[in-house]
Parts: C-alpha cells; sequence; structure tokens
C-alpha cells in the first residue's frame, strides 16, 4: 500500500436526527452540505477554513476532520507524511443539523481515498463504525454516510443501519445561538416512564411508514415523549415555534439535539421568526461522496 498525493474532495451532507420520536434511532440526510478537499503533503497539517466555523474550528490536529482522518489512516495502517485541508462550510455548527456528522464522514471518505486500495479494505460497516465510534452515536452518521432515511441501532458494541429512499419536502428554521449536542445529551433523564417508552415505540414505526407511504400520517408520526421537553430550558424559542407549527398541522420537530426546527412541508419560510433564517431542503439520496 502507498499514499496518493491527491488532491481528493468530497461532499458531505447535513443530517437531522431524531425527526421526533426516533431519539438516537432515525436520521435524514439532508441537500445542504460541506465541501471538504484533502492533499498528502511532506510534513504538518495545513487547514483552511471558509464559511460556518471559520471562527471557532482548531487549525491543528484537533480538528474534527483531521481526528476522523487519522483514525482512518490508524485503521488502514498507512498515512501521509503531512496533510492540506480546505473546508468549504455551509452547515451551520452546534445547530442539530448534524456538523459534526458531516466532518466525521468527510475526514473518513477522505482518508480512505487517500490510501492506495483503501475503498478495497474499508467497507461501508466499517466506516460506519469508525463513525460511530467517533460521534458517540450512530443516527446522523449513518444518513451522513449513506444518504437517504438511516435507521441505525447498536447491536452489543456494533453500529447496524439500514437505509430507507424517502422524498418529502423539508423547511428547517435556525436560529442564531448554538446549542452543543453535549449540553442538551446532558438535559435528558436516566429513565423514563414505560408508557412513554411505548409511545415512543409506537410512533417511531409510525414514522418510518409516513415518510415511505403515508406522509398523511406525519403529524401523529412525529410526536416524541423521551428527548424534546427536556431539552426545552436550553432553546425556548425553538420549542414554541414547534408548538405553533403544529397546533397549524404543520409536522415539525427540533432537528437532531436542537435547537433548529425542522418541518415536513414547504411554502412555510416565512413563518421564519426574526434573528432566525430558513431554508427549504429535501433529501440527500447519496450521502458522503467524492467528486
Ligand atoms: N466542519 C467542521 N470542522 C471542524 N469541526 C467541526 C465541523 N463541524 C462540526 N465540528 C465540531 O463539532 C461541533 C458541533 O458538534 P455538535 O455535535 O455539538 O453539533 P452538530 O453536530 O452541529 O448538531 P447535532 O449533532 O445535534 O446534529 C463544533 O462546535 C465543532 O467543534
Ligand atoms: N440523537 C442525537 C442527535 C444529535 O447529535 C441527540 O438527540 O442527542
Amino acid at each position: 500500500m502507498s499514499i496518493a498525493r491527491g488532491p481528493v474532495r468530497v461532499h458531505a451532507p447535513a443530517t437531522s436526527a431524531n425527526l421526533g420520536p426516533g431519539f438516537d434511532a432515525l436520521g435524514l440526510a439532508l441537500t445542504m452540505g460541506d465541501l471538504v478537499t484533502a492533499e498528502a503533503t511532506a510534513g504538518g497539517v495545513e487547514i483552511q477554513v471558509s464559511g460556518e466555523g471559520a471562527a471557532d474550528v482548531p487549525r491543528d490536529e484537533s480538528h474534527l476532520i483531521v481526528r476522523a482522518m487519522d483514525a482512518t489512516f490508524d485503521l488502514l495502517g498507512e498515512r501521509p507524511e503531512g496533510l492540506r485541508l480546505v473546508c468549504e462550510n455551509t452547515i451551520p455548527h452546534g445547530r442539530g443539523l448534524g456538523s459534526s456528522a458531516a466532518a466525521i464522514s468527510a475526514g473518513i471518505v477522505l482518508a480512505r481515498a487517500l490510501v492506495v486500495g483503501g475503498e478495497e479494505r474499508l467497507d461501508a460497516r466499517t466506516m460506519l463504525q469508525l463513525a460511530t465510534d467517533l460521534e458517540g452515536h450512530p443516527d446522523n452518521v449513518a444518513a451522513a454516510l449513506l444518504g437517504g432515511l438511516a435507521i441505525a441501532w447498536i447491536d452489543g458494541a456494533a453500529a447496524e443501519s439500514l437505509r430507507l429512499d424517502v422524498d418529502v419536502p423539508v423547511t428547517v428554521f435556525v436560529p442564531g445561538e448554538a446549542v452543543s449536542t453535549e449540553k442538551a445529551r446532558g438535559l435528558l433523564p436516566d429513565v423514563v416512564p414505560h408508557g412513554d417508552a411505548a409511545f415512543n415505540a409506537g410512533r417511531a414505526a409510525l414514522l418510518v411508514a409516513a415518510l415511505t407511504a403515508a406522509p398523511e400520517r406525519l403529524i401523529s408520526a412525529t410526536e416524541d415523549r423521551l428527548h424534546q421537553s427536556f431539552r426545552a430550558q436550553a432553546m425556548p424559542d425553538s420549542y414554541r415555534l414547534v408548538r405553533q407549527l403544529r397546533v397549524e398541522g404543520i409536522p415539525a420537530v427540533i432537528s437532531g439535539a436542537g435547537p433548529t426546527v425542522l418541518a415536513f412541508a414547504d411554502g412555510i419560510a416565512g413563518a421564519v421568526p426574526e434573528g432566525w433564517w430558513a431554508a427549504e431542503l429535501g433529501v440527500d439520496p447519496r450521502g458522503t461522496r467524492l467528486l
């Protein structure tokens, strides 16, 4: 084996996890994404970033894409002397649109492409495992890697996923302030009532059917009792917007760990609160891909 100099370039999509009842289990790839170009160099790490996160992300080995690339090089037993990365970011950070999952997926796919023969040695399942280990849960990374709707689960320590094609209109309402996934996860209780777990199991099953075959069921199918209400204190305006849209009959949820609000509808971007932005999106069927 050896290292290709590159450059290699990927597109990694934004993703929305949970979709209401599918906490840590459902993820949807969206038609918005980051572009990352990587090149092997003679030494050191050089990182250029434009767009989202440019003022905040580190420019050294602790950069999330570099960490994902390092983990992939370790697995393949081959690494370049140095690395140059150019990141063109459009996914906002800490908003519940899977920026970290996109960064991890981009890093894995780029590193695999820089190792000659890497594509034969690193299959989709191994990439999902690596990405899940880095992200901590499988829902966003499964959708980011494969596109479409991902049903993801952990079997023992093994990350698994099933990909489904869906075609549904999506509008996202994105507030100006971030809430980190770490903080939002810290608000969840360790134990929930059996009735609430049963409620979510039924809704999550219904949601897969609603997204693939029965869109008229989406309003019932997006109900949740496991996470959104507990996180409301960290994102009260988002929670209020979800409730307001739902009263109007629009299936709306907190996207991922929030605070973005996702609605399965189009033609509603005018409802955007002051200081937020909104975008009409579709479902990305392809996932992270080399360009
Ligand atoms: N393109 C990127 N380059 C470098 N670091 C990134 C990139 N995207 C995300 N990160 C890191 O991940 C953090 C955001 O991850 P976090 O899990 O809190 O939110 P998210 O992934 O945007 O939302 P969610 O997981 O709820 O969908 C950023 O603050 C940054 O540290
Ligand atoms: N399922 C995750 C998605 C955010 O990364 C959560 O809600 O915490």
